[in-house]
């Protein structure tokens, strides 16, 4: 479920007519994602052609004043001729409006519809394409001009498990506050901080994947977008991709082939190839840390499930084994 906020047929035709791109024909209600209101919407243009957009109205934990970071990148990424939605801009020029509605003031933003499905069982070609985009993203926005922090870094992890407290971590599973101890500490004391960094997506997840066959047709859900560690994002895409969802089998096909896509493009040097396991330990602890949280915070009777923790805790632990340390195969950079 992922329509928070009901918009009228008529006020969902003046929201589009803000915009340059014909007359609304259809809008319907996109059932997945979980933070934001998402539209599908048809519209014709003068010519009597058919166009598609996505419609997304920004609910509470996107920052407005955050949105032309994350929609200007958009139109960057796609300007260099990666597969990102390009953002509509309103005939005033504005990538993002603000709308009235009965909660009060929201941003919204018409963006670029890509065709594609979201794979869930990914093949090797899929993950070698993955590997791929990602590192083309992040040359690309070698010269975009502005910066962003990271709001989901190790200090905030340390945060969100602190406010979890060890009780409520040891509520979801016996083992894992010792587990979080032992890994904040390791991490805390070996982070690294002279890799090379730059815009990275940060949540490259499949369902933020859009495919066609072997062909990545768009990444999409930029608004974890920050800048860090291009090391580290490989390690958040590895976390996602190479294992079953529950954490329990790592995938070392979809290992390989993501890797080798990514290193065809952007070669890792030597420092940040062995800087991975580390790296990977802090992209599991990250998914852990706000899943967690979500999982003793969300009320029972929210229309959104939270999310399992322990596959990400599971990911943790694997990466964690020294027997695990030569997943990341040969440095293939210098
Ligand atoms: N540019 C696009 N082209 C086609 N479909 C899109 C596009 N953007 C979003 N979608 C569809 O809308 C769905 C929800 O989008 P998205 O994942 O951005 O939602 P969200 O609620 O903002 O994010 P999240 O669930 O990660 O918090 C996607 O799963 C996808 O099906
Ligand atoms: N991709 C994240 C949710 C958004 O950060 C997860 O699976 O926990």
């Amino acid at each position: 479920m992922a329509v928070y906020t009901r918009l009228g047929a008529e006020e969902m035709a003046v929201i589009i007519s803000a915009f340059d791109v014909g007359t609304l024909v259809s809008a319907k209600g996109i059932a997945e994602g979980v933070s934001n209101s998402n539209w599908l919407i048809e519209t014709q243009d003068a010519a009597g052609s058919a166009r598609r957009f996505i419609l997304t109205m920004y609910e509470s934990r996107t920052e407005v004043a955050e949105l032309p970071f994350f929609l200007d990148l958009l139109d960057h990424l796609a300007a260099k001729h990666c597969p990102v939605p390009r953002t509509m801009h309103d005939s005033e020029g504005a990538s993002h409006r603000l709308h009235q509605t009965p909660e009060g003031t929201k941003a919204l933003a018409l963006i670029e519809f890509l065709p594609g499905v979201s794979v869930s069982e990914p093949t090797p070609a899929q993950a070698r394409a993955v590997g791929g985009a990602l590192a083309q993203i992040h040359l690309a926005a070698a010269d975009f001009p502005a910066s962003r922090t990271n709001s989901l870094a190790l200090a905030d992890w340390q945060q969100l498990l602190r406010d979890c407290g060890r009780e409520g971590l040891e509520s979801i599973h016996p083992e894992l506050g010792h587990i979080v101890e032992r890994e904040l500490a390791l991490l805390a004391a070996r982070w690294p901080r002279d890799l090379p960094s730059g815009v990275i997506h940060a949540d490259l997840f499949p369902d933020n994947v859009l495919m066609l066959g072997d062909t990545v047709t768009g990444l999409i859900d930029f608004y974890f977008a920050c800048t860090d560690l291009f090391a580290y994002d490989v390690a958040v895409t590895h976390a996602a991709w190479c294992f079953s969802p529950d954490g329990t089998r790592f995938l070392p096909a979809l290992s390989d082939a993501l890797m080798a896509g990514y290193s065809a493009v952007r070669p890792l040097s030597p420092a940040e190839h062995a800087a991975l396991p580390l790296l990977a330990r802090g992209a599991a602890m990250r998914f852990l840390a706000t899943r967690a949280y979500d999982w003793l915070n969300t009320p029972a009777d929210a229309l959104v499930t939270p999310k399992d923790p322990m596959a990400f805790a599971r990911r943790l632990e694997f990466y964690a084994d020294p027997a695990n340390a030569n997943i990341f195969g040969e440095i293939s950079g210098s």
